[in-house]
C-alpha cells in the first residue's frame, strides 16, 4: 500500500537554518507531547524527530516501539501541529511511516552503508511525495553517500537532503564519531542545491559538545541541524549521553542564532578536533610500535639485521610523497619519521638484548 499524499509535509520546509529536534526514540505519548510542546514554544523547530525503529549495535537493547509509536506521533501532531520525522530502514518501515502520515523520513547511517537496503527504500518511495534525508554512511565514502541520494532521486523523490552525523573511526574520542567536515562540504560543493544538515548529537555522542559543533556547522555553511532533545536524558532508553533537555536546547538555539561565534567558541571547537586527531595519532603510533616488535621477533629468528636502510628509504619516500600531496613540508615529515624510526630501532634492539640475556642465563 502506498500513500500518495499532498499534505503540507510533502514539501520540505525551507527555513534557514532548518532545525529538526526531538528525542532519539519515541518512548511514550507523554514524552512526545511534552517535547513537542517545548519545541513549539521554541519557535525555530520545523520538525520533531523521534525514532520508532532503532538499529542497535547489540542485541537486547531497546529497539523502539514501532508502529505503536507512529500512532503516538500522529496524535501529538494533531494536538500540537508539530510535523514529525522518523527513520526508515526498509520497505516495511516506509509503508508504515507513510500510513501514519510522517512528514519527513530519514535513512540512517547503517542503512545508507548498504545499497540493497537503500534501493529497496527508494523503490518503496516511488511516486510518494515526502522529503527524505540521507545520513552519511558509517565510513567517509562520499560516493556511497551520493549514490544513496541519487538512488532516491532516480526513484522520483524530489525532496532529498543530507545529514552529516560524523564517521565511525577506531578512535575518535572525545567525539563519538569523527566529523570530517570536509566530506560533507564536498557533498555540498558537488550538489549546490542539496540541503545538508549536521547532527551534532551523533557526532559528539556527548551533550557537552552540542553547542560548539552546532556553531561550527552553521559557520561552515550547513543548512540546518538535527539535535536530540529529551525531557529527561538521564532516563532515556537510547543515546542517553548525547540528548539534551528542552531548556538546554532553547539556550543553545538562542545563543547560536543570536550571538556570533566568538574567537573563543571557534578555538574551543577546533581544539576539540585537535584532541580527537591526537588520540588517533597516538593510537596509530602505538599500533605501529606493536608491529615493529612483531617484526623484531621474525628478525631474531631469521638472523636478519635490525636496521634495514633500503626498506626505510622506501617508507620515507612514500610518506614524504603523500605528505607533499597533502600540503606537509618534506622537512617536517622527515624529522617526524626519523624520530619514529629511532624509536622503532630502539624497541627492536631492546627486544634483541633481552633475548641475548636470556640465552646467556640459559
Ligand atoms: O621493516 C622492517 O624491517 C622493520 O623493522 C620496520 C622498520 C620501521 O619502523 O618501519 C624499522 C626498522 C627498519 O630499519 C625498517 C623499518
Amino acid at each position: 500500500m502506498k500513500c500518495n499524499d499532498s499534505r503540507e509535509g510533502s514539501k520540505i520546509r525551507r527555513q534557514q537554518p532548518l532545525i529538526i529536534a526531538g528525542p532519539c526514540s519515541a518512548e511514550s505519548p507523554q514524552q512526545l507531547l511534552s517535547v513537542a510542546n517545548e519545541l513549539k514554544r521554541n519557535g525555530k523547530v520545523s520538525y520533531m524527530r523521534a525514532g520508532v525503529w532503532k538499529p542497535r549495535t547489540t542485541p537486547n537493547s531497546f529497539e523502539g516501539y514501532g508502529s505503536e509509536a507512529l500512532e503516538w506521533l500522529k496524535e501529538v501532531r494533531q494536538e500540537t501541529g508539530m510535523p514529525f520525522a522518523t527513520e526508515v530502514a526498509n520497505e516495511k518501515h516506509v509503508y508504515e511511516a507513510l500510513k501514519f502520515g510522517a512528514d519527513l523520513l530519514w535513512i540512517g547511517a547503517r542503512t545508507v552503508s548498504n545499497p540493497f537496503a537503500v534501493q529497496e527504500i527508494a523503490v518503496a518511495l516511488r511516486g510518494v511525495h515526502v522529503p527524505v534525508l540521507v545520513k552519511n554512511p558509517l565510513s567517509p565514502d562520499l560516493k556511497l553517500w551520493e549514490g544513496a541520494i541519487n538512488r532516491l532521486r532516480l526513484a522520483g523523490v524530489n525532496e532529498v537532503g543530507a545529514v552529516h552525523r560524523g564517521f565511525t573511526m577506531m578512535n575518535s574520542s572525545p567525539f563519538r564519531n569523527f566529523p570530517m567536515w570536509e566530506v560533507a562540504l564536498q557533498l555540498k560543493a558537488n550538489n549546490p542545491e542539496l540541503m545538508v544538515l549536521s547532527d551534532p548529537s551523533h557526532i559528539s555522542g556527548n551533550s557537552a559538545y552540542i553547542e560548539i559543533l552546532s556553531r561550527r556547522a552553521l559557520s561552515l555553511g550547513f543548512n540546518g541541524l538535527m539535535i536530540e532533545v529529551h525531557p529527561n536524558p538521564q532516563i532515556a532508553l537510547s543515546d542517553a549521553k548525547q540528548q539534551i533537555t528542552p531548556n538546554q536546547f532553547n539556550s543553545i538555539i538562542n545563543s547560536i542564532l543570536n550571538k556570533d561565534n566568538t574567537d573563543e567558541d571557534i578555538m574551543a571547537e577546533l581544539r576539540t578536533e585537535i584532541d580527537a586527531l591526537d588520540e588517533m595519532l597516538v593510537w596509530a603510533l602505538s599500533n605501529r610500535m606493536a608491529i615493529a616488535t612483531e617484526i623484531a621477533k621474525v628478525k631474531s629468528q631469521t638472523g636478519k639485521a635490525i636496521i634495514q636502510p633500503d626498506r626505510w628509504n622506501d617508507v620515507l619516500a612514500k610518506v614524504i610523497g603523500k605528505g607533499f600531496k597533502m600540503g606537509l613540508r618534506t622537512e617536517f615529515i622527515k624529522n617526524l619519521y626519523n624520530s619514529i624510526h629511532r624509536e622503532s630501532l630502539q624497541a627492536q634492539e631492546a627486544l634483541a638484548n633481552q633475548k641475548n640475556e636470556m640465552m646467556k642465563i640459559g
